[in-house]
């Protein structure tokens, strides 16, 4: 029975058609799906017809109504066609006209490329290259190496011509995506085995018979990661009506193969840069567990933040249909759990969460009451990096444990003193029905250890910032299984001070982490600048580096405008300049629920909604976020709160001398030396954190003195 299939190229300009085609292109699917070939080619209002002077007589159009046509790959033999693009009349039959088809020899995956403007183009820029004194773009490559990346013969010709990257990109819309995407990344500075590994590798298919390159029909089922097979009509209606995400269809085979694996013998871990998919490959495990799910077993998604778990809760909506299996998915954040765990306990008492403001007070009582000269600074790290760190319940495991991390001095013989201390500071705690969110934690560990485990899986997302504690937890609500955890996080973005050995604490993925290198979120030269701020290095020298430009070795394919900044004398100018900036983006036509404004304090976030709205502009703090509103306001949040969310266009405000770093938030070097070392790097994280939210466009701007983050990398 023949059928339609979708490539990525048609979803990614779904949005922008109208409802009425929309519904043209479902009528046209369910007609491939009801008539026989024969009546296909012959069927009058279909019109499935080959074009004169076409590239390739497999590429033809479909009429979808009076003036749109759908562009489609009609191959040879098979009955599978792929619908590539659906546009105005003429637009179609000339984009129609210059398209050849091919099958990768490598990849086995169906390709389509702009042949006509290939060959056109081609000979002049060959013409440039003989006379340019520059070398060629990929001189170091040989042609054995690239076509073992599945450069073809036309590719690799026109390739061969290209002097720099500028050149590339005007190539790069032209050529196959697959190809296009393994010069990209050497362009970049990526070896040959780095591009095998990441780009090429996990999309090929085990086949023991040499490449048919006629035989479209295997060929269309190799090519899932840009083309979809659609069975259901519900299905497709509903890709229609709401034009979702191309990541719920088209994983990345590098994604896929990470998130669809079978099984794991233990736990498995995800890793990967700002924007490389990871929240997105942990929702597609979520699926995939859920799949395989016996009676009763249930999952654990859970995250650091409550605007997270909004995302991946709206998330697995969107990915899993059925709400009986999404029923079967506890959300929530790590304390949020903790919470539960120690409410539902048997004599639970209640009590409320410290507020982070109230900590250093209460250690400072405590301290005045056991005649600890200490800080309280130093207590409150002492309790949280070393106590709770590493459980320790009584004096004397707190007198046999180990203070390597720290980088403050304690003697011996201190250590009684500070122990009664945190004593003190609990039972202070207890007292006033209170408890910090990382004792909740802790507690919550020991009922579940006690108790057994509550999870068959569970899956963790934005993962670096959890600590000891937060984990130990989690080990303890998963039996120690096959594909117990699934942990997604980027070192990069650690945010708070917890640095883990997740070995020690009975979690051991090695051997079955995967490392994501494509950026799907920023532009090049969004993620270029904002790895100059966490380097601490201008952009220039990176570029001198070569290969390193992003240091952290992660690329995008997408190109656009660099970051604007902006310094204003005072804050309220800064804030005019920042309605100036929204509106401009308004004008454009953004979204206002596109726009994401952060900064580094709760109380600038205020203003700024204040201050937005009184110019007319429709803002709300992130906090607040109900999905209804979300679509007409624009965001705004402290840069925490932005952890593992993203805009179309991104304002970070603020970004003054004074504020980030922060200097309450680093500690002293003279009170812990490695300690100021790990504060420095989380505030530096967090402006990296912040500017790698932007897809688009990214703003920057402070008031007075700019951070000395943006000074050292040359901004
Ligand atoms: N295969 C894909 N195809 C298209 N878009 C994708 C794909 N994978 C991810 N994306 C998009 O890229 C963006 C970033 O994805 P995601 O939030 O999962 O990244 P992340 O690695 O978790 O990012 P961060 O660590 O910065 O929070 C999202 O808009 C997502 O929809």
């Amino acid at each position: 029975m023949p059928q339609l299939a979708f490539d990525i190229g048609f979803f990614a300009e779904l949005p922008k058609l109208q409802p009425p085609v929309r519904k043209g292109v479902l009528e046209a699917w369910e007609k491939f799906n009801r008539l026989s070939l024969d009546q296909l080619f012959k069927d009058p209002g279909l019109k499935l017809e080959s074009l004169t002077n076409a590239k390739d007589k497999q590429i033809r159009t479909i009429r979808i109504d009076q003036f749109w046509r759908g562009v489609v790959l009609a191959p040879p033999s098979g009955d599978t066609f792929v619908l590539l693009r659906v546009m105005a009349h003429d637009k179609a039959i000339a984009w129609a006209k210059k398209q050849k088809s091919s099958i990768n020899e490598v990849t086995r995956a169906v390709e389509i490329r702009d042949a006509a403007t290939l060959d056109e183009i081609t000979p002049a820029y060959e013409q440039v290259a003989q006379d340019s004194p520059k070398e060629r773009l990929f001189a170091k490559f040989s042609d054995g190496d690239l076509r073992a990346l599945g450069i073809d013969d036309e590719t690799l010709r026109q390739a061969r011509s290209l002097v720099d990257k500028e050149q590339l990109e005007i190539f790069a819309p032209l050529l196959p995506q697959d190809q296009r995407e393994v010069l990209q990344y050497l362009a970049e500075g990526c070896t040959v085995e780095e591009v095998w590994q990441d780009i090429v590798a996990p999309a090929l298919q085990a086949a023991t018979q040499p490449v048919d390159t006629q035989d479209y029909e295997t060929a269309i089922r190799h090519s899932r990661a840009r083309i979809a097979l659609v069975t259901a009509s519900e299905e497709l209606r509903d890709i229609l009506e709401k034009p979702f995400a191309a990541w719920r269809v088209f994983l990345h085979p590098s994604q896929r193969k990470v998130a669809y694996r079978a099984s794991y013998s233990g736990p498995a871990q995800v890793t990967g840069g700002p924007g490389t998919g990871k929240t997105v490959v942990a929702l597609h495990r979520v699926k995939h567990l859920l799949g395989h799910l016996r009676d009763g077993d249930r999952i654990l998604l859970t995250t650091y933040t409550n605007a997270l778990v909004n995302a991946l809760r709206s998330g697995l909506e969107s990915l899993v249909e059925d709400p009986q299996l999404r029923e079967r998915v506890d959300i929530s954040t790590v304390d949020g759990f903790a919470s539960r765990v120690v409410a539902e306990a048997p004599g639970a008492v209640t009590r409320r969460p410290l507020m982070h403001n109230e900590e250093e007070s209460r250690w400072g009582k405590a301290a005045k009451a056991t005649g600890f000269t200490g800080s309280a600074q130093f207590l409150a790290q002492e309790y949280r990096h070393v106590i709770l760190a590493q459980d320790i319940r009584t004096l004397a495991e707190y007198e046999a444990a180990d203070r390597r991390g720290r980088g403050s001095r304690l003697a011996a013989a201190q250590r009684p003193l500070v122990w009664e201390t945190v004593e003190r500071f609990t039972a202070g705690l207890a007292e006033d029905g209170a408890r910090t969110w990382l004792q909740t934690c802790a507690e919550a560990a020991h009922l579940l250890e006690d108790k057994g485990p509550q999870y068959r899986h569970v899956v963790v997302d934005e993962a670096q910032d959890l600590h000891p504690a937060q984990w130990r937890l989690l080990r303890a609500a998963v039996p120690a299984r096959p594909d117990d955890l699934f942990v997604a996080g980027d070192p990069h973005q650690r945010i708070y001070d917890s640095k883990v050995s997740l070995k020690s604490l009975g979690i051991k993925v090695t051997g079955r982490s995967v490392k994501l290198r494509k950026n799907y979120r920023s532009t090049q030269e969004i993620l270029r600048w904002s790895t100059a701020l966490l380097v601490g290095r201008p952009i220039a020298q990176l570029e001198d580096e070569g290969r390193d430009d992003t240091l952290l070795g992660y690329r995008s394919a997408l190109h656009g405008d660099g970051p604007a900044v902006h310094a204003a004398e005072e804050e309220d100018d800064e804030l005019d300049a920042l309605v100036a900036r929204v509106r401009e983006w308004l004008e454009a036509g953004v979204g206002a629920g596109e726009i994401g404004v952060s900064t580094r304090f709760n109380k600038t976030c205020a203003k700024t909604v204040a201050h937005l709205k009184a110019a007319g502009i429709p803002a709300a703090p992130l906090r607040a976020a109900d999905a209804a509103g979300e679509a007409e306001t624009v965001r705004v949040g402290t840069m925490h709160s932005f952890k593992g969310l993203e805009f179309r266009c991104v304002a970070v405000i603020g970004v003054n001398e004074d504020a980030l770093p922060f200097p309450k938030a680093v500690t002293p070097p003279e009170v812990d030396a490695k300690q100021h070392e790990t504060d420095m790097m989380s505030e530096r994280c967090l402006l990296f954190v912040a500017c790698t939210r932007a897809r688009d466009s990214l703003y920057v701007s402070w008031s007075g003195k700019p951070s000395s983050f943006l000074v050292e990398a040359g901004m």
